[in-house]
């Protein structure tokens, strides 16, 4: 499946924290994440799924795509969030700890659809030693299911694994969900950063996500955004190349040959899906 909308930075904030809302608005990340779990206190929980149905049906974030993650399916919130936000039209709902297909089908059955948009999609975290395990059936569960968050905080928890730069802690788990979300056409998100004063590790990670072939980076910070954007949108010369590539081919079609050669390199049409894709993934940005 083509990206059809760029997915290079996708903003959490706790939906509790008015100002982080409120700030929001003005960050050009590509998409928000109100979130209802992890980051929202017990006893703030009301209000946040409050302050996340306002947001949503707001208008003020421009043409972002704004995306609510609720509560777990093992608490007593989940339904109740469901019920607040999905009625004001979300672009998507992220479920948390996702570990099988049966999770993805309790929330469809839960949502009443005549009052949710007939679009809306939905998403999931991949963050549980199950959930990477079980990742080729939760990928089919449903054909509104769109994209994966990989979460590695709770996936080290879990494993009892360290952060390292590198992440070769966590490298096998991240390796099967790209193949299993690559192999099902879904969009796949890299985990946040949680360090988010460190610029230079931010951007290590970025480079490393985006070399892996995640779409984008899920962020926890204003000052990660503009990092993420410039190294998941193609670069000018990457861009440069897949033009070039575009137009030897065309010219090679024309002289009827299924092969062009450029720069000294083989160009055959299985390698003009990446050039196209950058493209068109380029003028996605531009808007
Ligand atoms: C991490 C933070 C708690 C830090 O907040 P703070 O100390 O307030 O940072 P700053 O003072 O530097 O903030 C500067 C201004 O920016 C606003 N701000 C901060 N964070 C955000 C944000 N995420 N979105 C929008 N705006 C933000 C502050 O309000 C300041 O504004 P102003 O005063 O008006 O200038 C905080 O950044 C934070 O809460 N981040 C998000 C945490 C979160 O959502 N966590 C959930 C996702 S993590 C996850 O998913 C893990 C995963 O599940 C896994 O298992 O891996
Ligand atoms: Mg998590």
């Amino acid at each position: 499946m083509t990206l059809a909308r760029p997915r290079r930075s996708m903003l959490f904030m706790p939906a509790s924290n008015a100002r982080a809302l409120e700030k929001a608005k003005g960050l050009p990340a590509d998409g928000l994440i109100f979130d209802l779990e992890d980051a929202v206190a017990p006893e703030a929980k009301d209000e946040a799924r409050t302050q996340a149905a306002a947001a949503v049906a707001s208008g003020d974030y421009g043409g972002r795509d704004l995306v609510v993650r609720i509560n777990g399916l093992d608490t007593d919130w989940w339904r109740d969030d469901l019920k607040a936000v999905v009625p004001n039209h979300p672009f998507a709902v992220l479920i948390p700890k996702v570990e099988g297909p049966e999770a993805i089908h309790k929330v469809e059955e839960e949502i009443t659809w005549h009052s949710a948009h007939p679009d809306m999609e939905i998403w999931v975290m991949i963050e549980t030693p199950k959930g990477f395990l079980n990742a080729g059936a939760i990928a089919a569960a449903s054909d509104r299911l769109t994209t994966w968050v990989v979460g590695t905080n709770d996936l080290a928890k879990d494993l009892r694994a360290k952060h390292t730069k590198d992440r070769l802690p966590v490298i096998t788990a991240l390796g099967l969900a790209l193949l299993h979300a690559r192999a099902n056409g879904l969009t796949i998100l890299d985990s946040v950063y949680s360090n988010f004063r460190d610029a230079e590790g931010f951007a290590f990670e970025c480079q490393q996500a985006k070399e892996l072939g995640f779409d984008g980076k899920t962020l926890i910070h204003p000052a990660q955004v503009d990092v993420a954007n410039s190294t998941f949108a193609p670069s000018e010369d990457e861009l440069t190349l897949a033009r070039r590539m575009l137009a030897a081919f065309d010219e090679a079609k024309a002289e009827g040959k299924g092969v062009a050669v450029l720069d000294g390199r083989m160009i055959e049409e299985l390698h003009l899906e990446e050039a196209r894709r950058m493209v068109t993934m380029a003028e996605a940005i531009a808007g």
